[in-house]
Order: C-alpha cells, then sequence, then structure tokens
C-alpha cells in the first residue's frame, strides 16, 4: 500500500473512500468493501483519503476530542484490508474553509476519482455543508460516480466511531468490541511507577499513554499483549490507586501473568477484552492482594474463553 502526502502530479483513476476511519470500525469495512466491489468493476484501485489532524481536532479544539486509534494503526487496518493508496493530506483552516465545490475541484478531481463512496452521515466542505446529494450532485457534473452507503447498524445501534467512544468511556468493553469488529486497544510507553507493586507480588507495568487517545472508564479489565511476538495475558487497573491515595492522577497499569521480562521504556499495546470491576479503596494492603487473587482468577478464565480468537 503508498501512502501519499500530497496530491499526485497526474491524475491516477481511482476509486476513492472518503471519512475520518477512526477506529477502522465495521461501517468502516462495510463502505471499504462497497469500495473494493467498485474498483474491481472499474478496474483500478481503491484509494482512500484521511486527514492530519482529525478534523474536529481543528474545527472543534475545544472538545478535546480522544481518538480510537492512532494514524499507524489506521493505515495498518487499511494495508490488510487491501487499500491501494491513502492520501495522507494535512487538514489546515484553509482546508476548512474549502467550499464543497473547491473541495472537488481541488482535492478530488486531481487525484483522478471515477467513483467515490461515502457513508450516509458524510459531510464535506466549510461548515460541514457538502452532504452526500450533493457530492452525487458534483459527480454528476464532473463525471464521476458516487455510492451513498445506508447507515450500518448492530441491534438498531448505528455503527459510528462517537459511539465507540461513548461505550470505551463507559466501560463497555463487550458494545465497543462488537462495533468495532475488533477489540479496543491503549498503546503507551513503559514508564517508572512508585514500584509497590512487585513488593506486593503483583508487579505491573506503568503506562504512559498519548494525551491524543481515548482511556477508558477508570476500573479492572482483563487483557493481552504482544510482546516479542508473545501473546502475553494480564489483568490492567485504570484508576488512581484510593487504597494508597486520597487525590492522585489516573494511571494505567498492566500486571501480566508469567512473565517477568523487563519492560522499561518500551512501547506496548493492551488489547482489552473485557471490563471486571470497578477499582476500589480496599481496608488496607490484605483487602487489596485478596481482591488482586480474585480478579487474577477472574481474567484467566475470561480470557481462556477468548483465547483462539
Ligand atoms: C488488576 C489490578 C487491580 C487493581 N485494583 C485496585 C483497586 O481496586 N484499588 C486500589 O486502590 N488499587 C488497585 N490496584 C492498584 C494497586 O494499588 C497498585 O498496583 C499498587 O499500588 C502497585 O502499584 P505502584 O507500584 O505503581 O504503586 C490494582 C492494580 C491492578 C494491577
Ligand atoms: N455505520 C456506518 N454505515 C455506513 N457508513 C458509515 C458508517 N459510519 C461511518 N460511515 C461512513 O464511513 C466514512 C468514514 O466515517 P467517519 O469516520 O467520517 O464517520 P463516523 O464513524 O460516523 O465517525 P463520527 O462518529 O466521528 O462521526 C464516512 O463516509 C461515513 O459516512
Amino acid at each position: 500500500m503508498q501512502v501519499r502526502t500530497s496530491l499526485p502530479m497526474e491524475r491516477e483513476p481511482c476509486v476513492l473512500a472518503l471519512g475520518n476511519f477512526d477506529g477502522v470500525h465495521l461501517g468502516h469495512r462495510k463502505l471499504l468493501l462497497h469500495g473494493f466491489e467498485q474498483a474491481v468493476v472499474l478496474g483500478v484501485g481503491l484509494d482512500v483519503l484521511i486527514f492530519e489532524p482529525h478534523p474536529l481536532k481543528v474545527l472543534f479544539p475545544e472538545r478535546g476530542v480522544k481518538l480510537l486509534s492512532s494514524t499507524q494503526e489506521r493505515l495498518q487496518y487499511m494495508e490488510e484490508l487491501g487499500v491501494h493508496t491513502v492520501y495522507h493530506l494535512p487538514f489546515t483552516l484553509e482546508m476548512a474553509n474549502t467550499s464543497p465545490e473547491e473541495f472537488v475541484e481541488k482535492i478530488l478531481l486531481p487525484l483522478g476519482v471515477m467513483h467515490v463512496v461515502v457513508g450516509f452521515n458524510y459531510s464535506f466542505g466549510a461548515q460541514g455543508k457538502g452532504n452526500p446529494e450533493l457530492l452525487q450532485a458534483l459527480g454528476h457534473k464532473h463525471g464521476f460516480g458516487v455510492s451513498v452507503l445506508q447507515a450500518q447498524t448492530i441491534d438498531g445501534r448505528v455503527i459510528s466511531s462517537s459511539s465507540i467512544r461513548k461505550a470505551i468511556l463507559q466501560g463497555d468493553i463487550q458494545l465497543a468490541s462488537s462495533l468495532l469488529g475488533h477489540l479496543p486497544c491503549l498503546r503507551g510507553t513503559v514508564i517508572h511507577g512508585e514500584e509497590r507493586g512487585r513488593i506486593l507480588g503483583y508487579p505491573t507495568a506503568n503506562i504512559l499513554t498519548s494525551d491524543d487517545f481515548l482511556i477508558p472508564k477508570r476500573g479492572v479489565y482483563a487483557i493481552w499483549s504482544l510482546i516479542d511476538g508473545r501473546r502475553v495475558l494480564g489483568m490492567m487497573n485504570i484508576g488512581m490507586k484510593p487504597t494508597f491515595h486520597e487525590m492522585y492522577d489516573t494511571v494505567v497499569e498492566v500486571h501480566f501473568f508469567d512473565f517477568d521480562g523487563n519492560l522499561y521504556e518500551k512501547e506496548i499495546t493492551v488489547f482489552i477484552e473485557a471490563r471486571l470491576r470497578d477499582e476500589r479503596k480496599f481496608d488496607g494492603v490484605n483487602e487489596l492482594l485478596k481482591q488482586l487473587d480474585k480478579d487474577c482468577s477472574t481474567a484467566k478464565a475470561v480470557l481462556n474463553q477468548t483465547r483462539d480468537r
């Protein structure tokens, strides 16, 4: 797959899918699948246009939108799906002020679009004034086709990046996974913690995440990671360690089972299988340890059930 950060010198005929694709969820996958079908019919590749930063971050910085996936992950999913070229263009205020007509003339036509695929709720151009109907009209004028995909739903719920973010913030990992079609994950660098964990018999890797990404609701989770190519199971706490502190910044810490390597400074990705419980304040270390023993058994049972996924 090619990744390009500017428009091509010459038009290269393509089918183009448009959107942000944060999380590359099942709705996005359905859209891309439709794009592939069109691409096969037209004998060209399927390309995708995404912007960086995510337009919401530029348009509404005050909302502090947190993302489900990094650009690298979005690109990886697209490569796995067989996308030919991803145009990864900067989203500037100038781009935000481009009218729908200009967007088509200055971006889509130079890309060589023969056909464009968008979802029912796609908006484009200044103040989001362009909608799928306008895109179809502009396609008619300039000679490219436009497919508009109906809303993809699961159990009557429309799949969207925002609904998945909401589920993760509420700790509903099952719902988030079913809408995503894959497990939610967290990534970051392992840093030094208070080093109490190893004394307790539950050493933890403290993970420093980037401010751009969404952190799930506080609580305890069954997780796994790939460390040096090996799937290592574990349990994660996202919280403020109320047993030890009145007030503390939220930390993400993972205890891996059957693992004793040095993870400091390593970048790790944690795949979240299930939420086990809320974080609690215990009456001392012994009570906490009893609960950690139980969490360990519960997490192992959950992870064993999902091992073959
Ligand atoms: C799976 C798991 C569950 C945890 N649950 C709680 C909890 O409910 N309440 C709490 O105060 N601390 C909880 N902790 C955090 C421990 O207090 C923390 O791991 C311990 O203080 C060691 O971390 P440190 O070395 O960074 O201090 C949990 C930790 C893990 C790994
Ligand atoms: N459930 C869905 N069914 C069909 N198309 C979808 C669905 N969700 C998104 N799309 C389409 O996929 C493309 C990329 O989606 P985009 O990431 O912009 O939207 P989204 O997932 O709805 O995100 P958000 O919730 O942030 O609006 C767009 O063309 C969008 O219309």
